[in-house]
């Protein structure tokens, strides 16, 4: 059996090295499944190969770089590597991913998650039907209907030249208040978390929130309005949800224009917009930047000096 060392603090432990976990980080640099586990499975062999049954755990980080780059591939190590460096930062990873309704936010978070191997996930459709038991109709009306109708109770004077962009901006912005207070929530007890929904919008959220380097922000789109449309179908083809396909179809005039102003102020603010057709497509694109933003430099020799050193 072959032994990992690792310490938390000043405490140091022993575990068995286990192929699922290494498949599971494996799983990061987009190999699939049964291609981490068949890895792991050869990282295994390799190391009973080299007669070592105790490694610490930077060591088999660096065992695993070298053996993805001799035998694998190096693009692959690079990823294995950086995704590491954003696992070992002191800062959580906030990932806020918006969209018009339907473009598949949900969707993608869940895959994202699945992905990055992070637990907390959170809708901000949530967010807003707790803000709904809280803040009364009467109070609020705009967050009481969907983004994309809002304008029906818009009561101040219209400003702008279009109502639904202008319900659309006040239901965000109220929302935007329960977003806010979870990503502050998040950061201060250092929970990485993903957070989705249509009230995720580039210019909303505030400054020193959003200017923080682990706070990252994604706009998910569907450029083709019949790919968008289908979406609705394929969202209610199971029999156990509620939200009826008429609703979305009959407003989808309305989303598209939510969309467009997404668009807009992506643009505006520098921020990064996928065009969600394929899955693999998206994901990679978030995975990639992800780690390109926080995964650091690449330097196995680096790391390699750090452990002789200590
Ligand atoms: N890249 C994709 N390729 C194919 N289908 C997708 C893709 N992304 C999402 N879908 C499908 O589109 C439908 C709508 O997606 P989803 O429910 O995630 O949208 P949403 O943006 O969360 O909508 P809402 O904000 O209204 O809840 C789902 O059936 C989902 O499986
Ligand atoms: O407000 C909206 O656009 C959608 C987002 O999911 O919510 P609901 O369908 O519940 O109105």
């Amino acid at each position: 059996m072959i032994m990992i060392k690792g310490a938390v603090g000043k405490k140091k432990y022993k575990e068995p090295f286990s192929k699922g976990i290494m498949a599971r980080s494996l799983y990061i640099t987009d190999l699939g499944y049964d291609k981490s586990y068949e890895i792991a499975t050869c990282i295994e062999n390799k190391l009973l190969e080299e007669n070592i049954s105790e490694i610490s755990i930077e060591d088999l980080a660096i065992f695993v770089t070298n053996y993805l780059k001799n035998y694998v591939d190096p693009v692959l190590a690079e990823k294995y590597i950086k995704w590491r460096n954003v696992r070992k930062s002191k800062e959580p990873l906030i990932i806020l991913i918006g969209g018009a309704s339907g473009v598949g936010t949900s969707s993608m978070a869940f895959e994202l998650a699945s992905r990055l191997g992070l637990k907390n996930l959170i809708s901000t459709d949530m967010i807003r039907e707790v803000m709904r038991k809280i803040v009364s109709q009467e109070l609020s009306p705009v967050i009481h209907k969907s983004s994309f109708n809002a304008y029906e109770s818009i009561r101040t004077p219209l400003l702008g030249p279009d109502p639904v962009v202008e319900g659309f901006i006040s239901h965000v912005d109220v929302v935007n208040v329960g977003v806010e207070a979870v990503i502050e929530r998040a950061l201060k007890e250092g929970i990485s978390i993903i957070i989705e929904g249509v009230h995720i919008v580039p210019g909303f959220i505030k400054e020193d929130l959003i200017r923080k380097s682990n706070v990252i922000l994604f706009t998910l789109i569907v450029r083709d309005e019949n790919t968008h449309k289908s979406r609705f179908y394929s969202r209610c083809r199971q029999p156990w949800v509620k939200r009826s396909l008429d609703n979305y179809l009959s407003n989808f005039h309305l989303i598209r224009k939510t969309q467009s102003f997404m668009i807009d102020q992506a643009i505006k603010h520098n921020s990064k917009i996928i065009d969600n057709v394929d899955v693999t497509y998206t994901i990679d694109i978030m995975v990639n930047d992800i780690i390109e933003k926080y995964g650091g430099s690449y330097d196995v020799k680096q790391e390699s000096k750090r452990n002789n050193d200590n």
